[in-house]
């Protein structure tokens, strides 16, 4: 185990990539956002990993269709859930969701014991090669976000992907968010903008509900990239609310959705913003 700190944790050291999901609001569709960036990088051939550090709400392995997994503890740590495995890509998951007993019930801890979990996280999580690592993170900036910069400095993560909403766009929960990562100097990828505008099932027309380009004009107000914007789209919906641990084909459902499209296009703007490869392969 790793017991220098200014050297990356083991368990991260064949990890290329190293992304935070980061929202300034609850319910703008940051685990969505998450679970869809895994499918899609998985789609494309890519190792991913799912980390879900949100210990008071943990939602990424119902979003998964794994909730009710249980975790393997080897030698060497935890072994993350395999949730998809199909020539090159791999999508692996760990949640505080697979350790918890009372499936339903969410985790009331202080600080410390905050701290100490997401420690265990960083460090003993067997993750083996990965192309990218998604870290999924609470709303707002909590304990849980001052402990991950705290483990993660020596780690040289890309940086952090601000997830809104056309109605939140524009609000201090958001600009909070942004200067939370300049003080802790995570790297802003961008923005994108989830629920912007609604596919209509019958003929997919987007309709714009709320005024649109609001990402947009506040990325170029704080000189940040805007990485695109997601409709809202009721059969991603039922892809996610309607799976079960069995269904091991989700990547490809997932191909069929109208989303795949955009997230492609914010994968590839991602990788225009260029970060280098943690390490090499
Ligand atoms: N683009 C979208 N189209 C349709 N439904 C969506 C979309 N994005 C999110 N949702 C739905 O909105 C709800 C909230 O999304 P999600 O749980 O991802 O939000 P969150 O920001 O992670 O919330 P939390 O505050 O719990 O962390 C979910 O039911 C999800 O299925
Ligand atoms: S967008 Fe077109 S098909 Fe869809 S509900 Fe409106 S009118 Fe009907």
């Amino acid at each position: 185990m790793n017991t220098d700190n200014r050297s990356p944790p083991d368990a991260l050291r064949h990890v290329k990539h190293i992304l935070l999901i980061l929202s300034g609001k609850g319910g703008v569709g940051k685990s969505s956002v998450t679970t869809q960036l895994a499918l899609t990088l998985a789609a494309m051939g890519h190792k991913v990993g799912v980390l879900d550090i949100d210990l008071t709400g943990p939602s990424i392995p119902r979003m998964f269709g794994l909730e009710g997994q249980s975790i393997y503890q080897s030698d060497e740590g935890w072994m993350p859930v395999v949730k998809f495995k199909q020539g090159p890509g791999v999508l692996k998951v760990m949640s505080l969701g697979f350790l918890l007993d009372d499936r339903g019930s969410s985790v009331v801890w202080r600080g410390p014991k905050k701290t100490a979990m997401i420690k265990q996280f960083i460090k003993d999580v067997v993750w083996g090669e990965l192309d990218f690592l998604l870290i999924d993170t609470p709303p707002g900036t909590s304990d849980e976000h001052i402990s991950i910069a705290e483990e993660l400095r020596w780690a040289n993560p890309d940086g952090g992907i601000i997830v809104t909403t056309p109605q939140n766009v524009a609000t201090a929960d958001v600009k909070k968010e942004i200067n939370f990562c300049r003080k802790v100097n995570f790297e802003i990828l961008g923005v994108i903008e989830n629920m912007s505008g609604f596919v209509c099932p019958h003929c997919a027309e987007c309709t714009n509900i709320f005024s649109k380009g609001g990402g947009q004009k506040l990325c170029e107000d704080l000189d940040i990239d805007f990485l695109g914007s997601i409709p809202i789209d009721p059969t991603f919906v039922d892809l996610i609310e309607n799976q079960n641990s069995s269904n091991s084909n989700l990547v490809e459902l997932y191909q069929r959705q109208a989303l795949f499209p955009v997230f492609q296009a914010i994968i590839q703007s991602i990788h225009q913003n260029g970060a280098a490869p943690r390490v090499s392969s």
